[in-house]
């Protein structure tokens, strides 16, 4: 049973706020939507994220009183959104789910709004996609959610900040906006820009040779196909310490593009084997699944036809074999009408799921 109650108006129906929308009507939470674009208010109703306040003006009802206020609208426009919704909806939390938390802090508190009803957050998780189509109910399930409380936050507000995030499955982190400006400047924000900087490498590499490329491409550029419009709201807002870390990106560049100018000298192997090396342990801190250690799971590779819904039946029957699926990534070969996908399972359960896979007639590859 959820802990939020209704009615909650969420107002930016695109990625992030039709996907609460989703997750609280999915918990049986009323939910009301609201878009600048009528169109994206009326997808998110569509798909089931909530009822549009267009709709419910249309039909000549009156919007009952939100509990819970979202702000899910890109950074640029928050501070003015709850602004605005503290004064429309006196009795309700307010709370915004923007990627950056300063900026967003200091203009709301400038403009002189009660700020114990407000409480800025942000939801780990994400897509490289945005509108409601690509929303997904269960896209905070076991993600971390940072919320940023300050000395006037009113428990009511911390407590309704928290229900929302257990509710729809996430974990929650307190921090204060500085230090969360901070840490996604280097987890979540770098990461943007090393992705888009890597991929714009490319736009006139010849199609054959993409062709070529295998899944470290594919891994190192998934982001680099996200909104440049959101993206530079929100690398704008929280210039400062995106700029220390490519501080320290460009001091380790000049470093390699030096050492391989002349590779062949005197400890330059060293030197490009310790880059590599310390590449591998930061990589090693990273936790495998939110809020556990890291863990090793067992991969395997089946074949699969490039068809229709042969990655759905293959999904259904790891499923029917009661064997839960960590981790998938999928692998084509150019040219090929079969694709690859290696599945990431529980180490003492991968050989159980290859005799499962075997006996439905998967080609288990390795
Ligand atoms: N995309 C992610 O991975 C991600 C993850 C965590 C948090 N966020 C944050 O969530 C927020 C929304 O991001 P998204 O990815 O859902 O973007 P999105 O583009 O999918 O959705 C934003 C929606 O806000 C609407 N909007 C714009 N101005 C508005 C206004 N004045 N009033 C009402 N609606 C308005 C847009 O029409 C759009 O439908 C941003 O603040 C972003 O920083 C994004
Ligand atoms: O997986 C992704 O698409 C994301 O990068 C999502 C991601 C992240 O960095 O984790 C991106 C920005 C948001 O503010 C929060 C989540």
């Amino acid at each position: 049973m959820a802990s939020s109650s209704g009615p909650v108006l969420v107002i930016g129906a695109g990625l992030l706020g039709a996907s609460i929308g989703l997750g609280l009507q999915h918990l049986g939470v009323r939910v009301y939507v609201r878009d600048s674009s009528p169109t994206t208010e009326a997808v998110a109703q569509d798909i089931g994220a909530g009822q549009s306040v267009r709709a419910v003006h249309a039909a000549g009802q009156t919007l009952a009183d939100p509990a819970l206020v979202v702000v899910a609208a890109p950074p640029d426009v928050v501070s003015e959104l709850v602004v605005e919704a503290l004064s429309d909806f006196p009795n309700a939390v307010v709370i915004d789910i923007a990627s950056v938390k300063s900026a967003i802090l200091d203009d709301v508190a400038a403009a002189g709004a009660d700020l114990s009803r407000y409480v800025g957050t942000h939801p780990m998780a994400g897509r490289e996609k945005s509108g409601p189509v690509a929303a997904r109910g269960e896209l905070f399930t076991s993600m971390p959610w940072v919320i940023c409380p300050t000395e006037t936050t009113s428990a009511r507000a911390l407590t309704t900040a928290k229900n929302l995030a257990v509710d729809l499955g996430a974990t929650v982190t307190v921090l204060d906006a500085a230090e969360h400006d901070e840490t996604v400047a280097l987890i979540s924000h770098l990461p943007q820009v090393m992705s888009s900087l890597l991929a714009s490498r490319l736009q006139d590499t010849p199609l054959h040779h993409l062709s070529l490329s295998g899944q470290g491409l594919r891994d190192t550029t998934r982001i680099a196909g996200s909104d440049p419009a959101l993206w530079v709201q929100i690398l704008s807002a929280n210039a400062r310490p995106i700029v220390e870390s490519l501080y320290e990106v460009r001091t380790d560049l000049d470093r390699l593009i030096a050492t391989l100018e002349n590779p062949t000298a005197g400890g330059a192997r060293l030197d490009i084997a310790q880059l590599m090396a310390e590449g591998n342990s930061g990589q090693a801190r990273i936790p495998g699944k939110h809020g556990g250690a890291p863990k090793a799971f067992a991969t395997l590779t089946v074949a699969v036809d490039d068809t229709p819904g042969t990655i759905a039946r293959l999904l259904t029957e790891i499923g029917e074999a009661g064997i839960n699926l960590e981790d998938m990534r999928l692998e084509h070969s150019p040219g090929q009408p079969v694709g690859l996908a290696v599945v990431s399972v529980d180490p003492n359960r991968r050989d159980e799921l290859v005799d499962a896979l075997n006996e439905r007639n998967w080609k288990v590859v390795q």
